[in-house]
Order: C-alpha cells, then structure tokens, then sequence
C-alpha cells in the first residue's frame, strides 16, 4: 500500500483513497476483537495478527515442518543478518591483509576453549601446578593436544595481532573516523602481551619461573617501581602468591577486560566498516566491493581452516617441551629469556646496560608506545585522505627495530 502510494506520488498522481480502516485499526488496539478474520473471536479476547513479516533472511522459498519453526525463531536476528549484508569489503591488492583480524580473533576463540578444557585439572598452587601439567601432558585422554594447541595458538594470535596491527598501519587505516579503532586494537594487544606473559608461569616449570623472574623486576628501575614488582608478584620474590595472582589475571581479569575492548573493536569494525587505502577509490585501484555477509565471512572461515591445519601440524610436531620443576632456590640457569614477543623490550634493556641505562630504555620504550598509539591523531595528512610518507616511514622503522632486537636475541640465545 504504502508503496503503491509512493508510486504514485513519484507519477504526479494524488495518493489513491485508503481503504476502509476496519480491520487495521481494530487491529491497532490490543485486546480489541478484530474485524473479519476476528469475526470468530470472542470479544475482548485478544487474538494475534496472523500474518507475521518476512521470517527467512536469505530469501528461501517458505517450508514447512522444522524448518519453517527455525526459520521463525531465527527471525529475531534478521536486523542483524539486514545489517550484516550492508557491511561491504573493497577489493583491491592489498585486501589479503583484511584476514588478520579474523585470524587473530580465531586464535582466542581457540584460546578460550583450549584455555577452560585445561582449567578442568590444572591447580595454581606451587605444590600441584607443575604436577597437573605433567599429568594433563601424560594421562588425561588428549590432554597433550589441547596443552599444545594453547600453547602454540597462543603464539599465533600474538603473530596474528601484530601482522594485523602494521598492516592496519601501513595501509593507513586508524584515519578519522577509525581512530578508535586503532586505540582499541592497541590495548587488545597489550592485554594479549599480558596473557601471554600471565600463561608462562603457570606450568611452574624452572624456565618460566625465572623469566618471570626476570620480567617482574624490571619495574623495579622506576621510582615507585616496588610497588608495582609488588602487586605483580604478591611479595618481595616471586613465588607461590605469584602464581595465585598471574592465574587469576590469566583466568578471570584479563578474559573479562579482553572481552569488552574486544566487543568495542568488533562493534566499530560493523559500524565503520572497511577502509580502503588512501587514495585508492579516486585512483580506481578498487577493483568491488564484496558483501560482507555472507561473502568475506565464508572467505574469513577458509583462512580460519588453513590457520587450524598450521595450529594442528605445529602442535603434533613441534611440541612444546615440559621441563623440569622450578626450585626457586636454585640458581637461575644460563640463557633464560622471555617469550620471543618480549624479545625487542628485552634486548634494549640488554643494550643499555649502564648506570641508569635501564630506565633510560624504559622511558623511550613508554615514550615510543605513546607516540604509536596517538599516531591516527597526530597523521593530520592521513585524516584529510592525502598521503602521508613520513608516517610509513615511521612505522618502517619501528618494524626494523623490532625485528634487528628480536633477531639478535634469536642470534644471541637460539630459539
Ligand atoms: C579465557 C581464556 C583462557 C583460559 C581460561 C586460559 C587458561 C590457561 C590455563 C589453565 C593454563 C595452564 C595450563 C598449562 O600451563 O598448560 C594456561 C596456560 C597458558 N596460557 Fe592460557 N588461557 C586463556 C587464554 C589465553 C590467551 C588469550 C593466551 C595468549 C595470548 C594464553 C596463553 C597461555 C600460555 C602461553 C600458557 C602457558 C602454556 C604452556 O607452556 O603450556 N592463554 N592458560
Ligand atoms: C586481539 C586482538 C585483535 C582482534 C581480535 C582484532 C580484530 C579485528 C577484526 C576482526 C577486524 C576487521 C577485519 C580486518 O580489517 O582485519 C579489525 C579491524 C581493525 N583493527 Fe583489529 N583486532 C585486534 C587487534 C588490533 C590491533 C593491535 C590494532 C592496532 C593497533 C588493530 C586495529 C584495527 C583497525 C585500525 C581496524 C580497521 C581496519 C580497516 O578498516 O581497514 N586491531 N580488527
């Protein structure tokens, strides 16, 4: 009706005459008795509109059975599903680098569930923790597997998340409007730093338990730094109150502050939508546009197969060792190191070693992190779409840094 009106409107015709309102307007009235079909009701017993809007949202041809009871429930998703296939994704050359945030998310939702099976018989105390990892490693049915799959995937999502933050970076896409976007994804990676440093002491073995040594007196350079080394590990040493505290970071504070910066990146990613690189639409470089749903979601979960089989293949043969039992009063065996993502942080501090070189290389570190995350708004270039050379050039220096620190550790130490 309306768009019959709407035709007509638009052909210059006066609005053809509503029909009379009978049975609408009864309609309109709940507990009202409706006209015709409701002739049969009794009055003042309510009777629903039979005919309810459109139910299937891919548009299938009306079934019956179980299908037509999904199809009905479902339809309280249809604005999302309408929503979701708004949502375009350019294509153009460098559109591969669009998949490292589905993978990244892909890598914590295995986290998530490799994380609670594990849960289901490790114990955080200094008595059991080490003890309970041999045993998930040896007895439980898979145990191993999911151990492995944890541990490796844990390693990939920091991959994922650190391709995903340069790519995002080169091709400039923390520009107005997604500035939010690139500050979100920035504590996003720092909570996953954070679990991943959180992780590596819980099997109690002798390797974590002195890199987290090493790790948690680092503060101890800055003023008011004791108090930090204090909260992290729960005491002047660390030991059985450290474990306590890294597990409930690990377990409960971390997961629950991840989700909802994770839900705010997510929900701008929908509302935003993909950006394209600077300059590209003027020049015609944007070869389309694909819907996003159901389109790149069905490209996305063939990247999340291929990233799958990697995870299985590095679990089954590459797995990771168990050690031996920490004994914190043991001496500190030679090589201990981090994790290779603390790599840079860790050899910087390697290289100014000298009287107060340490909180020199810590104050350019918070300087330089500062910087990075402020970049969508210091790009003023980058915001008004022109491009902006001087901060490629930045971020390729930051990725050289990164990488020469890490792999000089890797030359220093082996893997
Ligand atoms: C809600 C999610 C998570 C839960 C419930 C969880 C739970 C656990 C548990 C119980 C352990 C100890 C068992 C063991 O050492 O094998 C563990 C270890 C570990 N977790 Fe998680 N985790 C979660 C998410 C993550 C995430 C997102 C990361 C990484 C970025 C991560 C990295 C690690 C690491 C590196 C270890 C030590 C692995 C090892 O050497 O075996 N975890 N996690
Ligand atoms: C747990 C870590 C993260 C997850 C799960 C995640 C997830 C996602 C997803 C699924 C997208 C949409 C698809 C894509 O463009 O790849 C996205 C976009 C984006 N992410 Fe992340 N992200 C994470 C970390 C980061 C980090 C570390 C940064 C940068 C510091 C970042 C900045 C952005 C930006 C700027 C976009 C918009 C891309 C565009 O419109 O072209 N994210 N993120």
């Amino acid at each position: 009706m309306a768009e019959e009106n709407n035709k007509n409107a638009m052909a210059g015709k006066a609005p053809a005459k509503p029909k009379p309102p009978a049975a609408k307007a009864v309609a309109a009235k709940p507990g009202a008795p409706k006209a015709g079909a409701a002739g049969s009701a009794k009055p003042g017993v309510y009777k629903p509109e039979e005919k309810r809007g459109e139910v299937d949202p891919f548009g299938h041809k009306k079934q019956s059975g179980l299908a037509s009871w999904a199809q009905e429930r479902y339809s309280v998703l249809n604005p999302i599903f309408d929503y979701l296939k708004k949502k375009e994704v350019p294509q153009h050359r460098h559109s591969f680098w669009y998949y490292f945030g589905g993978l990244t998310l892909f890598f914590f939702l295995i986290q998530i569930v490799t994380g609670l099976l594990l849960l289901l018989y490790y114990r955080p105390t200094e008595a059991e923790a080490f003890a309970r990892f041999v045993y998930i490693q040896t007895e439980v049915p898979y145990g191993w597997l999911i151990r492995q799959v944890h541990a490796w995937s844990a390693n990939l999502m920091v991959l994922m998340a650190f391709i995903h933050m340069f790519s995002t970076f080169f091709m400039k896409s923390y520009r107005k409007p997604r500035e939010m976007m690139w500050v979100s994804g920035f504590v996003l990676l720092l909570l996953t730093l954070g679990f991943g440093f959180t992780g590596y002491l819980l099997p109690w073995n002798e390797l974590a338990f002195f890199a987290t040594q090493i790790g948690t007196e680092v503060p101890l350079v800055m003023p008011g730094g004791e108090f930090i080394v204090q909260i992290l590990r729960g005491g002047e040493e660390v030991g059985a109150e450290t474990l306590t505290r890294m597990f409930a970071m690990h377990v409960v504070l971390l997961p629950g502050i991840l989700m909802l910066v994770l839900s705010a990146h997510l929900l701008l990613v929908q509302v935003l939508g993909t950006s394209a690189p600077i300059g590209y639409k003027e020049a015609g470089l944007i070869k389309g546009y694909e819907k996003f749903f159901p389109t790149f979601l069905a490209k996305d979960a063939i990247g999340w197969m291929i990233g799958f089989a990697l995870l299985i293949y590095l679990a089954v043969m590459f797995p990771w060792e168990i050690g031996v039992k920490a004994d914190p009063l043991a001496a500190a065996p030679f090589g201990i190191k981090p994790e290779w993502y603390f790599w840079a942080q860790f050899q910087l501090l390697k290289d100014f070693k000298f009287e107060g070189g340490e909180l020199l290389a810590i104050i350019l570190f918070t300087i330089g992190g500062i910087v990075w995350v402020l970049v969508p708004f210091i790009d003023k270039k980058a915001s008004r779409e022109e491009r902006s050379p001087m901060f490629t050039i930045f971020g390729l220096l930051v990725l050289a840094f990164m990488l020469v620190e890490t792999y000089r550790v890797y030359l220093e130490y082996g893997w």
